[in-house]
């Protein structure tokens, strides 16, 4: 065997090691899957292998996108937190937004030191906010998780993110993945699931037992939120209304809406002020929508008008964090007022809020069938700028998947079947060497 091939089947068997142990410091040994070399960074307490990852080392369109084997190793750092092993990770139009430089401001200040370099700089920094994927390493108070269990999680935009080998969170934000999915299906759900229930709970004020006889409306129904928003209330029990456009209605009556409005033939607001006042709207597009979508709700009744395109980000980005923090709490606090002196109703600002429990709620839901992933598009870990194009082009009818894990799992396959034939060949020039001897 070549030293090449050495090096290769030692990694496999590190790997194999890492995978039986559960071990990360054989994973760190098997080195990288791409060349496997164990690359060493300079660090000024300890030498750290590094992983493979998709970066950007500025803001800007997709150009700034750079793959790189040379990413340190996030290992755990603290005793609450899990490192995991990427299977499958999912684009989320945040990702879009981040690349170019979206809530820049305000997120570095909720970076971990550590992802800081030492410029003070979150270069390089990874994008994706979903994974699926097994957990490898975990801290020494961690107590729902071990080595080798499979979960999903969404990675806050102030962490690392997902388009990574390895990704480390703390074990509150992750929860065990459905059984009933794979990993590129699981990788669909967290961060849109997050925000529904976030949106829907926290400032809808709804929930399993309080929503079969609610009537609520989702804008936007055939994108990543939407479609898991009209699942989630249909397992609830609401009556579910959802403006999408006429090629996405075959899709969200699929998944339970019982009425579609298609926003593209006329005025979607002429339409819906046609039906029943609704209880909670849920606002996937922001916009204009705001301004109509107020009079459906049923006036004097504490209904909720729940938007998830707001301008915190956008104002601190451009006025700075004081000011902008400062003119958006302003912005709010005026729509709120207005709308419960005029007609009664509350108006809301939906975010995102990492839970690991709430996707254990999620995963019961996907494991009885109440709720499925809609995966529409998977592109290969080799083809990120590719699937960040894709999304770019909007018209979403559910998610965007990068399988991350498969070149791994697929070079560590052709390893082993190259070691095979090889000792195949060898043990057959043995036989015909000891015959002609
Ligand atoms: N505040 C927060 O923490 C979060 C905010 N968001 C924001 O929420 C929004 C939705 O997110 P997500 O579902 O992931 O986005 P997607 O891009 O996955 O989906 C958007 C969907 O809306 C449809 N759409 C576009 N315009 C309209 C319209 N006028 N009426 C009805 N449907 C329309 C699009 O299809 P088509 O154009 O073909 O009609 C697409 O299916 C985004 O703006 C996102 O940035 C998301 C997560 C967290």
């Amino acid at each position: 065997m070549g030293s090449a091939k050495v090096m290769a089947s030692t990694r496999l068997l590190y790997l194999l090691n890492a995978k039986a142990t559960g071990s990360i410091t054989a994973l760190h040994r098997a080195g990288c899957s791409v060349c496997f070399r164990r690359h060493v960074c300079s660090s000024p307490s300890r030498l750290q292998s590094c992983m493979s990852a998709w970066v950007i080392d500025q803001y800007g369109t997709n150009e700034v996108l750079r793959f790189t084997e040379e990413v340190t190793v996030p290992i755990v750092s603290s005793a609450s937190e899990v490192m995991i092993k990427v299977h499958a990770a999912s684009l989320n139009p945040l990702d879009i937004s981040m690349r170019g430089g979206y809530g820049a401001k305000l997120l570095k200040l909720r970076r971990a030191p550590v992802s800081v370099m030492d410029n003070n700089s979150e270069f390089p920094l990874i994008l994706g906010r979903d994974v699926s994927g097994v957990v490898v390493e975990c801290g020494s108070k961690v107590t729902h998780f071990a080595p080798g269990d499979e979960v999903w999680a969404a990675v806050p935009p102030w962490k690392q993110g997902s388009l990574a080998e390895f990704v480390t969170l703390t074990e509150f934000e992750v929860s065990h993945k459905p059984k009933s999915l794979s990993h590129i299906e699981a990788a669909s759900i967290p961060y849109v699931a997050n925000t529904a229930l976030s949106a829907l709970v926290n400032a809808g004020g709804l929930c399993r037992d309080s929503s079969s006889n609610k009537r609520v409306l989702i804008t936007g129904g055939s994108g990543g939120v939407g479609t898991f928003a009209v699942q989630l209330l249909k397992a609830w029990g609401a009556h579910v209304t959802v403006t999408c456009s006429n090629n996405a209605e075959g899709l969200v009556r699929g998944l339970g809406a019982d009425e579609v409005v298609d926003y593209t033939v006329g005025d979607p607001a002429e339409q819906l002020e046609e039906m029943e006042k609704f209880d909670v709207i849920l606002d996937n597009v922001g916009g204009d929508t705001e301004r109509w979508a107020m009079g459906l709700l049923k006036p004097w009744s504490g209904a909720k008008y729940i938007t998830l395109v707001t301008p915190l980000l956008l104002n601190t980005d451009s006025m700075g964090l004081l000011d902008g923090t400062f003119h958006t709490g302003f912005t709010l606090q005026m729509k709120a007022m207005q709308n419960i002196m005029s007609r009664g109703v509350f108006y809301r600002w939906g975010f995102y809020t990492p839970d690991g429990p709430a996707l254990d709620e999620v995963k019961n839901l996907v494991d009885t069938g109440k709720i499925l992933p809609v995966v529409e598009a998977q592109f290969p870990f080799t083809q990120v700028p590719q699937a960040f194009q894709k999304l770019e082009q909007g018209h979403a009818r559910g998610k965007t998947v990068v399988r991350v894990a498969e070149d791994d799992d697929r070079k560590a396959e052709e390893l082993v079947q190259n070691i095979r034939t090889e000792t195949a060949e060898s043990e057959q020039e043995v036989q015909e060497t000891v015959k002609q001897n």
